[in-house]
């Protein structure tokens, strides 16, 4: 097969237990795991209605004047990296991005014990004042696509033979929930060369990434076997794809695959990537797996995953700091 493959996720998702089910399903996320790192999912239950709010306000927002999206800045959203950013602030590979965007996260009040003790990336959410609608839309998905990300790691634990409960239990006491939001401009409002794109080749940096993306297209994915294959929106689907913590705890027995999107066409390309990742402090083990073959390729960012040790905290802190250098020197985090 030479496209990404959609994987059905009913028995995941719902509240009856299929077991001989839930094992043909973790097949399919193994099979996809090792060859793709990327899989389609549908029969996911999250709600048409919600993903169209989601989108419509979305688009009213990225219309409106940059001096109003500004208002919430990141600038303003001090260690918990959260807020608007304009086309060109952020950075794959230290090559400005083709896009704005809002980071957002789960919303920890200022009491909460990982924010009083200033861990980056936790903390409060910068909603735009004009807009109370987007704010409780945004949360409501936050919060659907977390159940659905448990969901989907019962099957990624049962794809690599582990107990179901593997990675709830040792890295998902307090996932780090990471959500954003993407406005890739028209290709007719930009004055771009070749050479760039709506976000270069990286692989992400957690477990499991949810991406809704709108019916524009330009997400592209390289495979093994295939070199660059486009990865175009599917009806009532999400892409899912794994990300380096994966990679590294099997050892390369499933890849962090590197994907890049550009958006071609003439009007704006929306995208809502969830990025669902270990605990803070969770420390970041190799898995007793039977045949682990590490990747010697050289890698888009030149690392080498499999020699990181640590914990989920300090592995992303680097790649943070990389990707918005400035606000990095601003929050005091070392760029390397
Ligand atoms: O916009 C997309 O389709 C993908 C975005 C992405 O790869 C990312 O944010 O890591
Ligand atoms: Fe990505």
């Amino acid at each position: 097969m030479d496209s990404v493959p959609i994987i059905d996720v009913t028995s995941l998702v719902c509240n009856e237990k299929d077991l001989v089910q839930q094992e043909e399903t973790a097949k399919q996320i193994h099979n996809a795991c090792q060859e793709w790192g990327f899989f389609y999912i549908k029969s996911h239950g999250i709600s048409q209605q919600l993903q169209e709010k989601l989108q419509k306000q979305s688009k009213i927002f990225f219309a409106q004047p940059v001096d109003e999206k500004m208002k919430i800045s990141m600038t303003n959203g001090g260690r918990a990296w959260r807020g608007y950013f304009p086309v060109g602030d952020e950075l794959t590979s230290g090559k400005p991005d083709q896009k704005e965007g809002i980071y957002l996260g789960t919303e920890l009040s200022s009491a909460h014990p990982k924010v009083e003790s200033g861990i980056p990336l936790h903390g409060k959410n910068l909603f735009p004042e004009n807009m109370p609608e987007f704010k409780n839309t945004i949360l409501q998905y936050i919060n659907e696509m977390e159940k659905l990300a448990h969901s989907l790691m019962m099957g990624v634990s049962l794809s690599l033979g582990l107990e179901a409960d593997f990675f709830e239990k040792n890295y998902l006491k307090e996932p780090t929930c990471l959500f954003r939001i993407f406005n890739y401009p028209a290709n007719k409002n930009t004055n771009r060369s070749e050479e760039t794109w709506g976000v270069g080749e990286h692989t992400d940096y957690g477990l499991l990434t949810i991406l809704l993306q709108d019916n524009t297209g330009g997400l592209e994915v390289k495979s093994k076997s295939y070199g660059w294959v486009k990865a175009p929106p599917i009806p009532d689907t999400f892409v899912c794809n794994i990300g380096d913590m994966l990679d590294r705890m099997t050892g390369g027995f499933y890849r962090s695959t590197p994907h890049r999107v550009k958006n071609i066409t003439n009007s704006d390309r929306l995208s809502f990537p969830f990025f669902f990742d270990p605990s803070w402090d969770s420390n970041i083990k190799v898995l007793p797996l039977p045949s682990s073959e590490p990747d010697t390729n050289e890698r888009w960012d030149r690392l080498n995953v499999y020699k990181f040790n640590g914990t989920y905290g300090d592995y992303i802190m680097k790649k943070v700091s990389k990707v918005f250098p400035d606000l990095a020197v601003k929050q005091a985090v070392v760029v390397q």
